[in-house]
């Protein structure tokens, strides 16, 4: 069977800098993989190479088995490929659920065209991700760890079947992170692959089946979260100059 997602060798260069030089990975349906490294390292950007907002430089990106690079955004959100962002946009002058139901009328296969029926989508996803009693709030008025949980709430109603997620634990409490653990772990159990970019190394440990490390654009571990954790080279990369 294909892998939901498969990157193979690829490049993103921005001018003289390579973001990301030469990865491979595949992420299997069911699977959460972790992607970690220390700022800079290329994880965004290999996000925005699977996501389709930048193009690769070199390699290929292929989704349930198709490759993909020559599609913009938009079409590969309509597959199905859901992100997150690192910095959060909400439409400030709407409803948390509206903000939600943009994601509904844009999701996979064209989304739902009826606006009733994509705010009845987006309250549901609103529950699951535990912020249905804002629904009514202006989105411009949740605090931090709310817009956390609308950005994740707008990449799920877009029905994504992989979704990718841009450090949606930074700035959030002990509490916050274990419930947005638990959310992450329905979203998998509904048979999403997920992608989940993430500083906090305790949180990322306990969730991901797999983790990747980049270093300088570089993937330097591949493998089960213990066995990349205690891996000399990541610890020299990466924890090492955390602990410094
Ligand atoms: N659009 C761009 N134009 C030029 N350089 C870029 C662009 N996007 C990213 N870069 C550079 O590519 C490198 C990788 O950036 P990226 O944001 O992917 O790293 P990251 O691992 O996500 O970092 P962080 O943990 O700080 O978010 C950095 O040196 C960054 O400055």
């Amino acid at each position: 069977m294909n892998a939901r997602l498969e990157v193979r060798h690829v490049t993103r260069r921005f001018a003289g800098l390579v973001a990301v030089r030469d990865v491979s990975f595949t992420l299997a349906q069911d699977e959460i993989l972790g992607v970690i490294g220390p700022n800079g390292a290329g994880k965004t950007t290999l996000i925005s190479l699977v996501s389709g907002t930048i193009p690769p430089s070199e390699g290929e990106v292929l989704f349930q088995g198709h490759p993909i690079n020559r599609l913009p955004a938009f079409r590969r959100a309509r597959l199905g490929i859901g992100r997150t962002f690192q910095i959060m946009q909400p439409f400030p002058g709407l409803s948390v659920q509206d903000n939600v139901a943009v994601g509904a009328l844009f999701g996979q296969g064209g989304g739902e065209s009826e606006l009733a029926k994509a705010r009845e989508q987006a309250r549901e996803c609103l529950d699951f991700v535990g912020l249905g009693r804002f629904a009514g709030q202006r989105a411009d008025e949740l605090g931090g760890p709310g817009r956390k949980r609308l950005e994740l709430a707008k990449a799920l109603a877009m029905k994504p079947k992989l979704l990718l997620c841009d450090e949606v634990m930074a700035g959030l409490n002990h509490v916050e992170i274990d419930e947005v653990i638990g959310v992450i772990r329905k979203v998998r159990d509904q048979g999403i692959s997920v992608l989940v970019i993430e500083h906090v190394i305790k949180a990322i440990k306990s969730l991901s089946d797999r983790l990747l490390v980049l270093h300088h654009g570089e993937k330097i571990a591949d493998g089960a979260p213990d066995a990349v954790l205690s891996d000399p080279a990541v610890v020299q990369a990466y924890l090492g100059k955390r602990r410094a």
